[in-house]
């Protein structure tokens, strides 16, 4: 039995962590299974460069019936310079090779966001586990930081990324920002298809989006050996929507959760981005798009390297349910972009602080 699954005489549970909450899922088996996805769809993104539009309306019925249907899809030809990829895996290796000491200059538990370096078991989505089992370096939107060229108002005046500034470790902020350069333009194509996919204007969330909270969580995951131990525990993401790298490996570490409670692998391919819906796209779309649960557990004897790029609209736009899917006679909040996300973001930070003894709801997690 894994770690996330518990068993009575007639019954079997997932559990994972949804929207802040924890969650479980029936695993339904024979008749009692539902229609549902057994695999992760594959989605061929040549057509997000095609100047004809129909090219990319073409692609947006595509990734729509992903979203409804599964919450996460495969992006091949996506576009983006492989030998950068390459590169950029090649400094996570060099990165979390590096001296502890020299990682822990820039502990995330300094900052209120959380950037920097996260320990190994710091992070634990699931509390029947003893943490998760990988260590990362997060950074994100931080306009005091010259490469991402942003407007430093009142509200984004203070430092929010931390950097290493050992001499061994000055690859690091480079690399870092040749990734995120690439996914935060790639993002924005992205998000055009997802709008049209919405059956919005392509540039529908254009000005929601000038300048986008987004984060890079870099992460190692070791090979695992204990099989009640878990990469990164059951959970959605709590960002508009995730983009993720991964390393190749034989096993396939990440896995998704179906209707009927069975894990489904996501096998890593090559040269291609892993994208999934997260909380508050799911929201925005009254639940027609689903945010869906996945885990990582490194089987499998190899070291995984892993890059999700986290994106959501500017800090302070207000959002609300897309107007053509809500329900009649239903009322809809609308929410401040920053605040839905801090709010996610102290959840984990209370409880990680409470927590002396591993047994806290959740600590610094998916995004
Ligand atoms: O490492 C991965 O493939 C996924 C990580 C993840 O789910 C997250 O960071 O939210
Ligand atoms: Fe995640």
């Amino acid at each position: 039995m894994s770690a996330t699954q518990t068993e009575t005489a007639t019954e079997s549970w997932v559990h994972y962590h949804d929207g802040g909450k924890p969650g479980r899922r029936r695993v339904l088996t024979g008749r009692a299974a539902q229609e549902t996805f057994s695999e992760v769809p594959k989605i061929d993104f040549r057509r997000i460069y095609s100047e004809n539009l129909e090219d990319r309306r073409e692609l947006a019925k595509e990734v729509g019936a992903a979203c409804r249907n599964v919450g996460f899809f495969y992006a091949v030809n996506h576009g983006v310079d492989e030998e950068m990829l390459k590169d950029t895996f090649g400094a996570l290796e060099k990165y979390f090779r590096l001296p502890t000491d020299v990682k822990m200059e820039t502990h995330n538990q300094k900052t209120a966001k959380f950037r920097g370096y996260e320990a190994f078991l710091e992070g634990k989505l699931d509390p029947s586990t003893r943490g998760d089992l990988k260590e990362g370096f997060l950074m994100g939107e931080d306009a005091t930081d010259p490469e991402q060229n942003r407007p430093v108002t009142p509200s984004t005046a203070k430092p929010r990324n931390q950097w290493p500034t050992h001499p061994a470790a000055l690859f690091w902020r480079p690399a870092i920002y040749r990734y995120y350069n690439a996914m935060y333009t790639f993002s924005k194509r992205m998000l055009h298809i997802f709008a049209l996919a919405l059956d919005l204007p392509e540039t529908h969330f254009d000005s929601i989006t000038t300048n986008p909270m987004t984060n890079i969580r870099a992460v190692h995951y070791p090979p695992q050996e204990r099989q009640s131990d878990v990469g990164i525990g059951a959970h959605t993401d709590f960002c508009w929507f995730t983009l993720v790298c991964q390393s190749k490996t034989a096993y396939p570490a990440l896995e998704v959760l179906n209707g009927n409670g069975i894990w489904i692998p996501v096998h890593p391919q090559p040269n291609t981005f892993v994208v999934n819906i997260a909380d508050f796209l799911k929201l925005v779309t009254g639940g027609t798009w689903q945010s869906t649960v996945h885990r990582v557990r490194n089987f499998g004897g190899e070291e995984r390297y892993s890059m999700p790029f986290f994106f959501s609209p500017n800090e302070d736009a207000k959002v609300s349910v897309v107007q053509h899917l809500r329900k009649e006679g239903e009322m809809y909040d609308e929410f401040v972009v920053g605040e839905y996300f801090q709010k996610r973001l102290d959840i984990d930070r209370r409880t990680h602080l409470d927590d002396g003894n591993g047994v806290g709801e959740k600590r610094n997690g998916g995004y």
